[in-house]
């Protein structure tokens, strides 16, 4: 993980950076990674003389043991989930992109942002194009990759790209792979369109999350020709005691249950890769609450992970930034 990438002649590399996971599924690697994730000011906006003593009186020693055996029900053999889908990706899109030098990061734990980026420049990269694997903007997830791409680039010229909420290539992969799913394993009566939450506050201050991921259901609803009475959208990981954005996914998928939907499927478009929040939150919590509350069955849908319409439609995002970076000059 440390060691530096070979130099390429173009001087142009394109980087992935997706969130971070624990290293391990024990509770001493996963307080670690929290601690790291949790102390970021972008994504807690506590004053730090507060946070840090609830964080590490409180949250850590609590949160730890039990979230660290969520992760051992979803390990892979490679690693964590997120860690393994992430590094498939990449190497699909260096596939797809034999011209630049592609590499992955991760924004908490390995490998280190930080560390990547100053590898990168010490292997003769002059211009780098960093793609966060976050559909939809957040200043939570985009803006703290940014801010720290920004700080640690060195002598690099970097751009970022902001989003790609409703990329056309992006949308058709999404819909294509609902409909795959459909017919490989049958089509629920509703369709639940369920992505990360945030602080309601973060959303009232104007971060264009909340936005993004209605655009994101309304081109991938477009692309699957879907009426509004055939889906719903609500937030998961409801993390802390404030007001996040609702509808709730729980109570979602409780109510729909309720209201006599008996098959559910449940795609998560927010998240690029399978990851604790979908394969654990989603695929077994929730799957329990909807039989809990009446319903028979609910379908997890995957997320596209290395699908190669993914690499391709991020091979074609990658392409377009680049060639309008060219064209600024
Ligand atoms: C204040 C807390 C959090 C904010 C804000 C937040 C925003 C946010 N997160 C993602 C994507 C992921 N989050 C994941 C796990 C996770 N998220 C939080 C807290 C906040 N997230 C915690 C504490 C955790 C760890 C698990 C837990 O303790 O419950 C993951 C999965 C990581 C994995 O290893 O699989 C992802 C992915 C987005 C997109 C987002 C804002 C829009
Ligand atoms: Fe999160
Ligand atoms: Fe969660």
């Amino acid at each position: 993980m440390t060691t530096a990438p070979a130099p390429i002649a173009s001087g142009t590399a394109v980087l992935l950076v997706n969130l971070g996971t624990p290293q391990a599924p024990t509770p001493g690697a996963v307080r670690r990674y929290l601690a790291q994730f949790l102390s970021d000011p972008y994504v807690v906006q506590i004053p730090r003389l507060v946070w840090w003593p609830l964080l590490h009186g409180l949250v850590l020693p609590l949160r730890s043991a039990r979230v660290a055996r969520k992760y051992a029900g979803i390990w892979m053999e490679g690693g964590s989930p997120l860690a393994v889908h992430t590094q498939r990706l990449a190497a699909r899109l260096q596939g797809l992109l034999p011209q630049v030098l592609v590499d992955h990061a991760m924004r908490y734990a390995e490998p280190a942002l930080d560390a990547r980026l100053r590898a990168l420049a010490g292997a003769g990269v002059e211009r780098l194009l960093v793609l966060p694997l976050y559909p939809q903007y957040s200043s939570t997830t985009t803006g703290t990759v940014a801010a720290l791409v920004e700080r640690e680039r060195g002598p690099m010229q970097a751009r970022v790209v902001e989003d790609y909420a409703t990329d056309p290539g992006w949308v058709d992969a999404v819909a294509a792979s609902i409909r795959a799913h459909w017919a490989a394993h049958g089509r629920g009566q509703r369709l639940l369109f369920s992505f990360h939450g945030l602080p309601q506050r973060l959303v009232d201050g104007g971060d264009p999350y909340a936005a993004q991921c209605q655009a994101s259901v309304a081109a991938i609803a477009r692309a699957l020709g879907l009426d509004p009475s055939g889906y719903a959208m609500s937030y998961q990981s409801r993390f802390g005691r404030e007001r996040w954005l609702g509808p709730a996914t729980d109570a979602t998928v409780r109510a729909l249950a309720a209201e006599g939907v008996r098959e559910l499927d449940v795609v998560c478009p927010g998240f690029a890769t399978d990851c604790l929040e979908t394969l654990e939150e989603i695929a077994i919590e929730n799957a329990q609450l909807f039989r809990e509350a009446g319903g028979s069955r609910l379908r997890y849908i995957p997320c596209l992970n290395d699908a190669p319409d993914h690499a391709a439609a991020l091979a074609a995002i990658v392409r377009r930034e680049l060639a309008a970076w060219d064209r600024a000059g």
